[in-house]
This record gives C-alpha cells, structure tokens and sequence, in this order.
C-alpha cells in the first residue's frame, strides 16, 4: 500500500493506493459516516460494509440528477446526519460526482472520501475535486469545485466489471497521454494485449500514473483557469454525443479526442500522422472514433462548453502526442470544422 498526500487550496487530500476496501474502517470513523453507494455496487461489494450506514441509489448516468440528490438529502436528514459526519462515496464516476455535490451542499459543507469501483473512476472521475449533476442535455451543468478528504483505491474492485466498462477507462488514461506523456502513450501501445487481459502489474502502473498526472495538474490550476483546461480533452464534442447517443462517456471522449486532432491539425499545425497514431492506438482498446449524432444537434450542446467566454471556446488542441494547449476558438470556425469532419 502507498500513500500520497496533495495539498489543494482548501484542503489536504490523502489518497490511499492498494489499499482493501475492507479496511475502510481504519481511515473513518464507521458510526460517524454514511456511505452512498449503487444498487449495482451494493451487490457486489455490500458484504464488505456490514455495519455501515448506507444510503443505495440507482445505478447509471440518468440518475446523475437533482432528484437523485435530493433523495440523498432526506435521506441524511433521516438519519440525523450532522455537520461532522463524513460521506463516502464507492462506485463509478456517477457516485464521486454526485456525492461530493451532496456533501458540499448539505448543512454548507461536510467532509467526504471516495472508494472508485470502476477503472475510469479510480483514474479520472473520483481525483480532482469536480462534482455535480446533469441537467437537461447538458453534463454536470450543476456543481462545486471540493476536494474529498481521502480516496481509497483498492485495485481489486474493479475486477467485476464489463469488459466494455475497462475499455472506457482506458480512454482517460489514453488523455493523460496525449496531453502530456508523449512516453505513456508508446507504453500504451506497447503494452496493449497486456492492458486489455488486465495484467495486474500493468494495471497498477496506469492507475498510478494518471492519479500523479492528474493530480498535480489540478494541485497547480485547481479552478481551471489555466493547464486543468487540458483535463477536458476530447470532452467538448464527446459530452455532446454522450448526451445524444447515450453513449458511455469514455466511449465519448475518445470520439471526442479524435475530432480534437482533426481540429488540431488546422488550427495548430498537429501533424496527420498523429491523428493517425491516435486512431490507431484508440481502436487498439476497443474505442470508437466517429459519430452518428446529427451535428446540428451537437452543435447546440458544445456551445454551451464550460470553456466557452462569449463567442469563443478555449479549445484544447495538440501540438503533438504528448503536447496539449488551449486556443480560444470562435463558436463560428468550430461550427465550420464540426461540419467538415
Ligand atoms: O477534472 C477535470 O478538470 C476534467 O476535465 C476531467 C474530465 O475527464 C471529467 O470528465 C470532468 O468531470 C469533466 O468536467 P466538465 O467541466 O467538462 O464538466
């Protein structure tokens, strides 16, 4: 087991890697805490937390809601839930997002820790402090900023997953890559039969590989003014036909990265023989790179980017594998290139 410690503006995050979910108890108090957790992860994982407060919710992307998270609410108020009370959340992306939304929103803010169950959440939802719930077509329109306390990652949970959910964790790390480890992305298409038979060894490295790469970036730019920007790679175009096609978001990102290199190569000159590794490289892990969302519809979705200040995006772009920036875009020429691929 290792442990890492980041300090953030507000807070100082322990992350616990290798660690068992079944010694949760040794890092919080069991009879102050309540755990949000999934119907799904609750049948696969509930034998671990006998004794635990817990709280179950839907499992999937549609429950990401404000209803969902009032129901959380009552519930908390049920059991008399006060401000020292620490909220865990174990699950995929959808129950870090929601639950740190949760915790800080009810009484102004409660302490909170994660237990990423899934692939993609242990190496990218559950780090870095971004919360919320969807809204409409658009993701995570509502949230915080916070970052939990503590996050344990305990590599054997993901193990019960669908291949097709390892696929789309894979598409995270492969972000990591393109935006800044231009050494992580041949290690990813060196070790890919590895990767895919889920050799633990391999495994492990990636995981802890995009925890440090993520979390440093958002230690350095924690309120996305400036390099976090590059987190979202491959997430303008991808949230939108997520939305549309009801699509896995890791499934989405990678649709989204490959647009994002094609944009890239008019607007910073990224030569086709990257896009092209890319393609190859996302196809190698199962991943698909077009769409069929009409791109109207598209359209109407990706303006409304975070990263969007009046008529511009600020866009981010590669300048080469492994060599990610942000160029402010306006809506109109993303308009014309959107329709061109
Ligand atoms: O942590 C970040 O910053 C990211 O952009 C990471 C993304 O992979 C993640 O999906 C994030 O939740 C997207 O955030 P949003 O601001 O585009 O809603």
């Amino acid at each position: 087991m290792k442990t890492l410690a980041f300090q953030f503006q507000n807070t100082e995050s322990t992350y616990y890697l290798g660690e068992s979910l079944a010694n949760l108890g040794k890092y919080v108090d069991k009879d102050r805490s309540v755990i949000i957790i999934d119907e799904n992860v609750d049948q696969y994982h509930g034998h671990l937390l006998e004794g635990w407060r817990k709280l179950v919710i839907p499992d999937g992307e549609q429950h990401k809601s404000m209803d969902v998270l009032e129901q959380i609410v009552d519930g908390l108020i049920e059991l008399e839930a006060d401000r020292k009370t620490m909220l865990i959340g174990i699950g995929g992306g959808v129950i870090s997002d929601i639950t740190g939304f949760v915790a800080s929103v009810y009484m102004r803010g409660i302490p909170f820790g994660f237990v990423p169950t899934t692939l993609l959440s242990q190496v990218d939802a559950s780090i870095g402090g971004k919360n919320g719930v969807n809204h409409g077509k658009h993701k995570n329109m509502l949230g915080t900023t916070n970052q939990p306390s503590f996050i344990l990652f305990d590599y054997n949970l993901p193990s019960t997953m669908p291949a097709e959910e390892w696929h789309n964790g894979f598409a995270e790390i492969i972000k990591y890559a393109c935006i800044q480890d231009a050494e992580l992305f041949t290690y990813l298409e060196e070790n890919k039969d590895r990767a895919l038979n889920r050799d633990v060894d391999v495994l492990e490295y990636l995981v802890e590989k995009s925890v440090t790469i993520k979390a440093n970036i958002v230690v350095e730019d924690e309120f996305e003014t400036g390099k976090r920007r590059w987190l979202n790679y491959g997430h303008t175009l991808g949230h939108a036909v997520e939305k549309i096609e009801s699509i896995a978001h890791g499934k989405a990102v990678a649709i989204g990265m490959v647009a994002a290199a094609k944009f890239s190569e008019k607007l910073t000159n990224l030569p086709q023989a990257d896009t092209n590794r890319l393609i190859r490289l996302i196809n190698d892990y199962r991943l698909p790179v077009t769409f069929a969302s009409n791109k109207e519809e598209v359209f109407d979705i990706f303006k409304l980017d975070k990263k969007r200040e009046k008529n511009v995006i600020n866009f981010v772009l590669l300048e080469g594998i492994g060599h990610a920036v942000t160029h402010p875009v306006p809506l109109e020429t993303l308009k014309q290139m959107l329709e061109e691929l």
